[in-house]
């Protein structure tokens, strides 16, 4: 038994993610999509301030040092927070294919424990498509990028339009968000552009 829901199996008619042209290139560092985010951005102090690069293919690398204010048990870290990690680089894979989308499963297994200071690295790939639905994997390894799984996860992510947030999200943030020209372009080129 995997212990894995077919909630994430693709379905037979899913095809293979392709890489959006104007993705970023190979190792180049993908910024932040909203600067309070608690798994990028940098004006969330308790944040995980993780650092995303893209990789070949649909693929993505990132690091994550565990801190004191991300522990569960003494001096590890929380699961939660683990998962957090796994999530936040699982959606950097959407800006590789240009799509706007949020997490609608992940399912998660913590294999080690993970100490406070350890550096996390993760690595992801989307792995089917199927109309709006992403299928992605990812895995966090300690000890260095080729070190031992700590935890892993698969996912499913969903396309939304930019009004997913307009409509749900508290709207002066929205609107502060939005108002980084940059910031909206890249979401209006996104839904021209898919
Ligand atoms: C400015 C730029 C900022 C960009 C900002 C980017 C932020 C990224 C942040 C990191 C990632 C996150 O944490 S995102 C935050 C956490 N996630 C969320 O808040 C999402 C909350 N959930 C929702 O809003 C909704 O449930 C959606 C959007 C996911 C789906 O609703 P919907 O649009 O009405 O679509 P719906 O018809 O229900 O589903 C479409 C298809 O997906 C399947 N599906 C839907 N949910 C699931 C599920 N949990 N497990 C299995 N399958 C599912 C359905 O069966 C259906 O399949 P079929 O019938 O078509 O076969």
């Amino acid at each position: 038994m995997s212990g894995r829901t077919t909630a994430l199996t693709p379905p037979a008619d899913a095809v293979k993610p392709e890489r959006h042209p104007d993705a970023p290139a190979p190792g180049e560092i993908i910024g932040t999509h909203y600067d309070r985010c608690f798994g990028c951005g940098d004006g969330a102090p308790h944040g995980l301030h993780l650092v995303t690069r893209a990789g070949e293919g649909v693929r993505v690398t990132a690091e994550f040092t565990v801190q004191e204010a991300h522990q569960g048990a003494p001096g590890l870290a929380h699961g939660g927070v683990l998962a957090s990690a796994l999530d936040e680089t699982l959606g950097t894979l959407n800006w590789l294919l240009r799509v706007i989308a949020v997490t609608g499963r992940l399912e998660t297994d913590f294999v080690r424990p993970v100490p406070v200071g350890t550096v996390l690295h993760l690595e992801a790939e989307a792995v089917a498509v199927a109309d709006r639905k992403i299928y992605s994997t990812a895995t966090g390894r300690i000890g260095g990028p080729d070190g031992p799984v700590a935890v892993r996860a698969d996912a499913l992510f969903i396309e939304v339009k930019v009004d997913h947030f307009m409509d749900n999200g508290r709207p002066a943030e929205i609107d502060a968000a939005l108002a980084d020209p940059d910031q909206l372009k890249v979401a209006r080129a996104f839904e021209v552009n898919p």
